[in-house]
């Protein structure tokens, strides 16, 4: 949600005031360039499921992923952290190797897919995965969010549930 928020906003607030972050995608861009000669622009097709109008800069794909996947890994990695004693130091760098192997396993067959069905060009994808974990990071930092409640309302008086 985090991710779709801040992919929203930088694609309405800051690519639209500053520039910075607009991307073509793919299929807009070779319509565009002018470095093909006459007819010889590559044809990309875009189908229902794959169509993207969003401005391709970050991925949102890669983004979510990344975010939500760093999230898991390193919570599952904090459990496991802290014992001084010989196998479950040995315990934790299996864990570790093996997570953060899977975390980018999967990250990486989420660019490839981006950049596959021409959504994304390659640092599209690679921007998205980073600024991922960055949100994580920022909000594993933050307090205030690990302890906010659904149950309290503005004025701070419980909700009743029942
Ligand atoms: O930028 P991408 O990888 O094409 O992803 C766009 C998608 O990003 C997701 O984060 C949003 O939830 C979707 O609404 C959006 O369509």
């Amino acid at each position: 949600m985090v991710t779709t928020a801040w992919k929203d906003w930088s694609v309405h607030s800051v690519d639209g005031t500053f520039g910075i972050l607009f991307g073509h995608r793919p299929y807009w861009w070779v319509q565009e360039t002018m470095i093909y000669p006459n007819q010889s622009t590559p044809c990309l097709e875009q189908f229902p499921i794959t169509c993207e109008t969003g401005p391709g800069s970050p991925s949102g794909h890669a983004m979510g992923s990344s975010c939500v996947w760093y999230v898991m890994v390193t919570a599952a990695l904090s459990y496991t952290v802290g014992q001084t004693n010989k196998s479950a130091v040995t315990l934790y760098r299996v864990t570790w190797s093996f997570l953060w192997s899977v975390f980018w396993i999967i990250q990486i067959s989420v660019c490839i897919s981006r950049v596959f069905i021409a959504t994304h060009f390659p640092h599209q994808v690679i921007l998205g995965v980073i600024a991922g974990m960055l949100v994580a990071e920022a909000f594993e930092h933050t307090p205030a969010i690990q302890t906010a409640s659904l149950r309290t309302q503005r004025n701070g008086a419980p909700i009743r549930t029942g």
